[in-house]
């Protein structure tokens, strides 16, 4: 398997648009993006409600096909890849976080943080296993199930989950929005470790300005364009950045 690339681009998404429906009723989802993912760093991806946060993920990660434009990630272009490439790609090279966890019921902490090598057909590396379970502070909790545990503990086994396979790209589409601030500041901690000590690369995207302020960078979506970013923001600029884009929205009293 190859090595996950840590520096340079992981990931590079050219002119990449996204249309819904036809004629009168056609949403222009995505409207031309050009966006460079460096290797190893934490990107999140915000924007008012309906700017096209999850239309881009769902393209960058090969979930969704964009009506047109590239996305290089390793030596691929995800939108030439037929459907057999595509789902063999994504479940070798790109770790998932979801918002509702999506873990399998009747499987034990242990056997659904495996399960992308399981379906794979690959034996998971002992030391590795040992060190992801570890970092996410899962050791005791292994042969528990899903209802076995609480919300926060759910996501540290999906965060193990996706970072198994040691992916290219690990996509966190709103990994807090079910938690309580402190299981999501847990697993945010975690994302950020993820990055920090095994070179991972992760793009989030999340509503909440104290998520993205975890990030590397923040990029800023508005009708499916990118209009503005951020390199290591504080909680207050990612605020301020959001209120010019979407004054509607921001808090009263700012
Ligand atoms: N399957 C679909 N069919 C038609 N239109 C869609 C579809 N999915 C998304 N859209 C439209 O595309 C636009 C972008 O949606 P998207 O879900 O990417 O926005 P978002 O920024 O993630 O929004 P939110 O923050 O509310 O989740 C919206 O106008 C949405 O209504």
């Amino acid at each position: 398997m190859t090595a996950t690339p840590t520096t340079g681009v992981a990931l590079a998404a050219r002119a990449l648009r996204k249309e819904y429906g036809a004629g009168q009723s056609r949403v222009v989802a995505l409207d031309g993006v050009d966006l460079d993912l460096a290797a190893a760093r934490f990107t999140a991806v915000m924007g008012p409600s309906g700017s096209g946060k999850s239309t881009l993920l769902h393209c960058l990660a090969g979930l969704d096909r964009p009506t047109a434009g590239a996305v290089h990630i390793g030596d691929a272009d995800l939108t030439r890849l037929d459907d057999r490439r595509l789902t063999r790609l994504r479940r070798d090279r790109i770790g998932f976080v979801f918002q509702k966890f999506n873990l399998l019921p009747t499987l034990t902490a242990e056997e659904n943080i495996v399960l992308p090598l399981a379906i794979a057909g690959r034996r998971p590396d002992a030391t590795w296993l040992r060190q992801v379970v570890a970092a996410v502070g899962l050791t005791d909790r292994l042969g528990h199930r899903p209802a076995e545990l609480s919300g926060g503990q759910q996501q540290r086994v999906a965060v193990a989950r996706a970072l198994i396979t040691r992916p290219w790209v690990i996509f966190a589409d709103e990994p807090t929005g079910n938690l309580d601030s402190r299981s999501g500041a847990e697993v945010l901690r975690l994302l950020r470790e993820a990055v920090d000590t095994l070179g991972q690369t992760v793009v989030m995207v999340t509503h909440d300005p104290a998520a993205a302020a975890h990030a590397d960078r923040v990029v800023f979506l508005a009708d499916g364009r990118l209009v503005d970013e951020l390199h290591e923001p504080t909680v207050g600029d990612v605020r301020d950045a959001l209120s010019r884009l979407d004054p509607a929205a921001a808090p009263a009293g700012r």
